[in-house]
């Protein structure tokens, strides 16, 4: 799939990960809808996003991906300005296992709402022109995180919804594809924010942070470039892509 002109919305885009996808996206010629709920920082990136890519080219919305009327809206608006939606990505998302129905809401709950809410826009069954979502589960998704249940639980979550949607959309005809990215530990502020996150398994944050020493720690360009691979290739669909560093691996499941 040829990016140009294409349009895009990525939640969690104003920074760690969902900023690095929205910059590839952008290099890459398509539209982005940036959704998230820290307004400051998305402002901030906006106006760099604005002078790198012009003025048309990126919008911030505002959205708590908790809410499904912000969704609904942020989703909305997106048609409104740029006339569609060719990419998902949803991307938002926490490791807090004291506030642990926070993290089922927004890691896995707000998965599901979003691909619902493109798949509306996108399904080629109800007037849609087709698509891609790209999920950014975890390798929590694949193996534990013995630091975070609830976090590697969600992770599973969206690594088993979205397979079960590429299969749905196979063959349904939906004429919209599917994959999960499942990224190692990456450097970004979500690394830090945990330690004060761990509730009843604080006791464990060496271990974890033994286990990020041991795999090591990938950059955010890195992982955008296996989110464009998923994005471009379109002999891609239901996939779980493995990235870790040097590192980069289709996850085979076993066959029933
Ligand atoms: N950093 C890692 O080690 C790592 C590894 C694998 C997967 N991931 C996953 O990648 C995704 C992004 O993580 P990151 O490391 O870039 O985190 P981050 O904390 O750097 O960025 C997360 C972004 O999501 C936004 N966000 C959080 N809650 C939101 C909400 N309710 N509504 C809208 N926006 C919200 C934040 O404001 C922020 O801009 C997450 O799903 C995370 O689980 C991260
Ligand atoms: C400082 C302590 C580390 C805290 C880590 C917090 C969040 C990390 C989130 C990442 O999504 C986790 C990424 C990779 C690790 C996941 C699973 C390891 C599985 C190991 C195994 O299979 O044995």
């Amino acid at each position: 799939m040829a990016l140009r002109n294409k349009v895009a919305l990525v939640t969690g885009a104003a920074m760690g990960i969902g900023r690095g996808i929205t910059e590839i996206l952008l290099q890459h010629g398509a539209k982005v809808a940036l959704l998230d709920v820290n307004e400051t920082a998305a402002r901030g990136l906006m106006e760099v996003l604005k002078k790198q890519f012009g003025q048309e080219r990126s919008l911030f919305l505002k959205c708590n991906v908790e809410s499904e009327e912000q969704m609904k809206a942020a989703f909305q608006k997106t048609v409104e300005v740029f006339g569609g939606i060719d990419i998902l990505c949803n991307n938002a998302g926490i490791v807090n296992e004291s506030a642990w129905e926070k993290t089922v809401s927004i890691n896995l709950v707000a998965v599901i709402r979003g691909t619902y809410l493109a798949l509306e826009h996108m399904n080629k069954l109800t007037q849609g022109q087709g698509g891609v979502i790209v999920n950014i589960a975890s390798m929590a998704g694949i193996g534990p995180l013995l630091s975070s249940p609830v976090y590697t639980a969600t992770k599973n979550g969206v690594v088993g919804f979205t397979r079960a949607m590429a299969a749905a959309s196979i063959a349904s005809g939906y004429g919209v594809r599917f994959n999960v990215l499942c990224p190692s530990f990456v450097k970004t502020g979500l690394i830090p924010s945990t330690s004060s996150n761990m509730g009843q398994f604080s006791h464990l944050f060496d271990a974890a942070n033994q286990l990020m020493e041991k795999i090591g720690i990938l950059t955010v360009p890195e992982v955008a470039e296996c989110f464009l691979e998923l994005v471009t290739d379109e002999t891609k669909n239901g996939e779980a892509l493995l990235v870790m560093p040097k590192v980069k691996k289709y996850v085979t499941f076993p066959s029933l």
